[in-house]
């Protein structure tokens, strides 16, 4: 699968001189369409939206966005604090993901250096991103082959961490179609992720496309099917992972983790380092985004719940490093459940870049 889910058009905009084209994920697995952006605040609704969504993504989404702030700024006659106030609202758009406020401050030091240093950077860190994708699935394979004595394996997988979660090749998705590259895979579970569906919508849609055998449970299903012994491993992405393995991801994560404990099978965390927040020693401070309570109280726009009763919709949760056998990160794979934690990763690669 070619497809992008966030890419820089060289020739877009009103003035051709280049905007963000967004897969419009809200569409999909329905319909295929772009959203061209060459405003700071389409590109703020197309994050809150989830129009672009992931964690690497919405990191590549953060740089992209300052380019985006200076080309408006240039054509709008903005100052200098009304430029960065544009930058601000890019990075503070959703709050759990550190790669979005990190792919911001990745670049934003450029600003002074022109929009060209700028745009290059993003699309540095866009690549850079790809190809952390697939050495950390790399590893991730190799780390999952050594332990589970299997010709193929059920492999169950929640939310959506593929390419479209990314700039390319995914995180979880990612250790998928690496097993897959190796005959290894056997089937996968994909949880449907309520409420906005992106596991039945997003990750079947990628499975489907690059021919992985799969079917799709409903998220009350995942605890049963690991303890009916169905399943071998879970590997999840991650918004973001503190210094001691505490994973924030997609909400309903958690229950997966403590099946996989319970049931003796390894749960597998898969990010880029642009997911590691080392400033967080353990996750109880990680802002959990707290969407609309529509988007559960109703579905495809019919509300299912009685009139007056709210929604409460938290986003993400926040699985415990106990609970994390292995974070697999292009730098290495972290154990936090053993006590080899991300912050151990780091300083035995400080300086190693892949
Ligand atoms: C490689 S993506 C990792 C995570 O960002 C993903 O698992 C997730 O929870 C996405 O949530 P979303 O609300 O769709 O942005």
């Amino acid at each position: 699968m070619t497809i992008r889910a966030i890419e820089w058009d060289h020739t877009a905009g009103r003035d051709r001189a280049g905007a963000v084209r967004l897969l419009d994920q809200t569409l999909l697995p329905l319909r295929t369409e772009f959203r061209t952006v060459e405003r700071t605040d389409d590109l703020v609704t197309a994050i809150r939206e989830l129009a672009v969504r992931g964690a690497p993504a919405l990191g590549v989404a953060g740089a992209l966005g300052v380019v985006v702030a200076m080309d408006e700024a240039a054509r709008e006659g903005w100052d200098e604090q009304a430029l960065q106030a544009a930058v601000d609202r890019v990075r503070h758009a959703r709050p759990t993901a550190v790669n979005l406020a990190w792919g911001v401050d990745e670049v934003r030091p450029l600003m002074a250096a022109g929009r060209e240093a700028v745009l290059e950077a993003a699309l540095r860190l866009a690549q850079e991103d790809e190809s952390a994708n697939r050495q950390l699935s790399r590893l991730a394979a190799d780390w999952l082959l050594e332990r589970i004595d299997r010709p193929r394996l059920r492999v169950l997988t929640h939310c959506n961490a593929g390419i479209l979660a990314t700039s390319g090749w995914g995180t979880a998705l990612g250790v998928v179609r690496e097993l897959h590259a190796r005959d290894r895979v056997e089937l996968v579970y994909a949880d449907e992720t309520r409420p906005l569906f992106q596991g039945a919508r997003l990750t079947a849609y990628e499975l489907a496309k690059e021919g992985i055998p799969h079917v799709v449970q409903t998220d009350s299903a995942a605890a049963s099917t690991i303890l009916r012994g169905l399943v071998d491993l879970a590997v999840v992405g991650a918004d973001r992972i503190a210094a001691n393995g505490d994973t924030a991801n997609k909400i309903g994560t958690l229950g997966v983790a403590l099946a996989c404990r319970d049931a003796s099978i390894p749960f597998m965390v898969a990010a880029p380092w642009s997911t590691v927040d080392l400033s967080m020693s353990d996750g109880s401070t990680i802002e959990i985004e707290e969407r609309d309570g529509d988007e559960v109280t109703s579905w495809a726009g019919i509300r299912v719940v009685p009139e007056g009763t709210q929604g409460f919709n938290p986003a993400f949760d926040v699985t415990p490093a106990r609970l994390v056998d292995a974070v697999s990160t292009e730098r290495g794979v972290a154990e936090p459940r053993s006590g080899r934690d991300l912050e151990m990763l780091a300083r035995a690669t400080d300086g190693v870049t892949h």
